[in-house]
């Protein structure tokens, strides 16, 4: 893992004199120096090796790419070498730091647009140059995005990149879930397809977001959340309202950016030639208007270091609350996001009702804002396409069958709250392995529970299932006991256990290496995987077993499990709800596809008849479903005054025990 640039820096780290350090990552901490020989000022990133045991991989990747790519807008390491146990990579000192870092310090409300246009520009061109020999970064964003002190821009951080020449295993990596959830587009979340360079452009449109705005849509929220909201709402965009101060031409081309079907997204060359960009300027431009006055980025780099920790404590004793969490680690500008179950389920659970309905408020006000753009309606998701055309679906009627694909692919009505009820549920159970017990627990016979029909085309089947299991992750992700039930990799809940490091200097990996030595099967097919402060989950379709268990569990989802003795009310009302939903919605999609199948075997006029009265049997179920689901629902709220009320008294504690601390203090003294 040594090479050399043609200015032959040297590869030894005595001589290299380090300063203060100016930036941390998960995997690394990054410090100004000199390099002593060339009199040259560097920046070191000094990367733990001990503690990176299981990403040497990813590291190498990173290094090999800093040495291959030769372009201004990419930053390439000068060299690199290993020192004890650690490995520095000498690399260009950016004085600006990080675009991200940049509007924390100064610009919290976001760039002005010709800022914007400029550094957008720069970073074009390193994805125009790293798209056309193959590789994909993966990471697109302001935090990833560096400037030097007359302005230069460089799109650095390659450890999640990939390349599209890849073969083998390489190339599962390419159908891994990585990125950082806020960036990430929505193919690379939903694993059906694999993906490909136009990741890149939906990570760089929100990227041009976060630029306008200080931060990238749904940043406040928790990981599941974000993944949740970026494959079931229409893609994010500029306001027409909110963003007055922005031209039309930026506008469209975020809209062109995030387009859901990656195929429609432009290419990162024909981006380059998008009118928007003639608002860009030189780079001096930027050093004279977003660095002018900057304090030096070390100094910056401990204030915010200082401003995160103070956060930290002050959320800790009053929320004690990941969603208040999960928007300081944002502020502290690293995307160390630590994924496991336990945080899934806490996080769903936080998920309150009236975000619920303003999500929906703004999905409903974002289809018409797309509207107001001219953004076609292929740019929206299903459901909201559906919204903004309540008929489009009858009149389409049950004929075709690209139609009902779609539909299905689509989460129930209220995903958050199904999803909320799974987890809550879920607690620990051990005896929950297979969706057989959880159906018999339910009181259904397995026929039921099978949801299997004959007349269902098995890949409809499978797809179904992946989302309305209220799961949005590979089924391999959420569920271990999936992976229990396929015998030969048998997961301790445990392993999957870590504990959230919201400082972002832990990972996942580093624990368990101190506790589980790495054994084969932690890269097997669906074994989750903490990268580098980012997801990665190998998909497990792409394994020849991985469809075999594409099971449709209509009632239970795969993440419930039955109800033990000691669940407590607030477990299982949302649980029961979710059931419900879930129901509702199945049995409408089934009442399509008989119907789909009736029709096109010929059987029209018999399955009027027996439709009929399915139907009206159905209408009954469905109203009497809606009385216990307001029922369930009010329930349901009780519950939440009754937590609301809990976290009051919680704070007023935390209060309390401050001011009782500096009583003592000041009598002490
Ligand atoms: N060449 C550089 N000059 C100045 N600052 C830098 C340089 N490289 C990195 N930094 C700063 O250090 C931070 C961490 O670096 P980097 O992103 O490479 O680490 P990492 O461990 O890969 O982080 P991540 O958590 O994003 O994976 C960056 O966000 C940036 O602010």
């Amino acid at each position: 893992m040594e090479y050399i640039s043609e200015k032959k820096f040297p590869l030894d780290a005595n001589d290299y004199k380090l300063y203060e350090e100016v930036g941390e990552g998960v995997s690394a901490s990054v410090y100004r120096a000199l390099c002593v020989p060339l009199n040259e000022t560097v920046a070191i990133k000094v990367l733990d090796l001990e503690k990176c045991n299981n990403d040497l991989d990813g590291i190498r990747r990173e290094v090999q790419m800093m040495n291959l790519i030769d372009h201004p807008n990419l930053l390439r390491a000068h060299c690199s070498f290993t020192t004890g146990h650690h490995l520095w990579v000498v690399m260009p000192y950016m004085a600006g730091g990080s675009c991200l870092h940049i509007m924390k310090s100064s610009f919290p409300e976001g760039f002005e647009e010709t800022v914007i246009a400029t550094l957008l520009r720069e970073v074009l061109k390193a994805l125009v140059y790293l798209h056309a020999h193959g590789h994909i970064h993966r990471d697109v964003k302001a935090g990833n995005i560096l400037i030097d002190s007359n302005g230069a821009v460089k799109l650095a951080d390659f450890g999640v990149s990939a390349c599209m020449f890849d073969t083998g295993d390489r190339q599962r990596s390419r159908n891994t879930f990585v990125g950082t959830p806020c960036w990430m587009a929505p193919e690379v979340m939903q694993q059906l397809h694999g993906y490909d360079f136009k990741a890149d452009i939906w990570s760089f449109g929100i990227t041009a977001l976060e630029l306008a705005h200080g931060h990238a849509p749904f940043s406040k929220y928790p990981p599941m959340k974000v993944l949740l909201m970026t494959l079931q709402n229409a893609p994010p965009g500029l306001d027409y309202e909110r963003d007055k101060r922005f031209s039309k031409s930026f506008k469209e081309l975020v809209g062109a950016c995030l387009v859901k079907d990656p195929k429609k997204r432009p290419t990162s060359e024909k981006l380059l030639k998008h009118h928007f960009f003639k608002h860009a300027r030189s780079t001096d431009y930027l050093a004279r208007t977003i660095l002018d006055g900057l304090a030096p980025l070390g100094d910056r780099f401990r204030t915010l270091k200082a401003k995160e920790a103070d956060l930290l404590v002050q959320n800790n004793a009053l929320y004690g609350d990941k969603e208040h969490l999960s928007q300081q680690e944002y502020i502290r500008g690293i995307s160390a996001w630590n994924f496991n179950l336990e945080d899934l389920r806490n996080q769903a659970a936080l998920i309150q009702d009236d975000d619920l309905s303003n999500e929906e408020e703004m999905m409903k006000k974002q289809t018409d804002e797309h509207k107001d753009v001219g953004i076609p309606e292929e740019r929206l998701s299903p459901e909201t396409a559906n919204q903004s055309n309540p008929t489009s679906n009858q009149e389409d009627g049950f004929n075709d069958l690209k139609d009902l694909e779609s539909s299905l692919a689509s989460f129930p009505i209220k995903p958050l709250q199904a999803l909320k009820g799974c987890f809550d549920i879920c607690e620990d159970d051990e005896n929950a392995t297979s969706p057989r017990t959880m159906c018999q627990e339910n009181g259904r016979t397995d026929g039921e529970c099978s949801g299997q029909s004959s007349s269902i085309p098995r890949h409809i089947v499978a797809e179904h299932k992946k989302f309305l299991s209220g799961t949005l992750l590979p089924d391999n992700v959420v569920s271990p006991r999936r992976v229990v039930g396929e015998g030969n990799r048998d997961y301790p809940q445990s392993k999957f256990q870590s504990e959230r490091n919201y400082s972002g200097s832990l990972s996942y990996r580093q624990r368990r290496d101190v506790n589980n030595p790495p054994s084969a099967e932690d890269t097997s097919d669906g074994a989750i995987v903490q990268h580098k402060g980012r997801f990665k989950v190998t998909s497990a379709e792409l394994s020849p077993k991985g469809l075999t268990n594409c099971y449709f569990n209509p009632i239970c989802g795969g993440l419930t499990s039955p109800a033990s003795a000691n669940l407590t009310a607030s477990a299982v009302l949302p649980s029961l709800q979710c059931i419900l939903q879930q129901n509702t919605m199945q049995r409408d999609e089934i009442i399509k596809l008989m119907k789909y199948v009736e029709q096109t075997s010929g059987k029209q006029a018999e399955f009027t008849d027996v439709g009929t009265s399915d139907l009206s049997q159905t209408s009954y179920g469905l109203s009497r479903e809606r009385e216990l689901q307001n029922q369930v629902n009010n329930l349901q709220q009780s519950v939440g005054s009754l937590i609301e009320e809990l976290q009051r008294q919680k704070m007023k504690n935390a209060q309390l025990e401050r001011q009782l601390n500096s009583l003592a203090h000041k009598e002490e003294e």
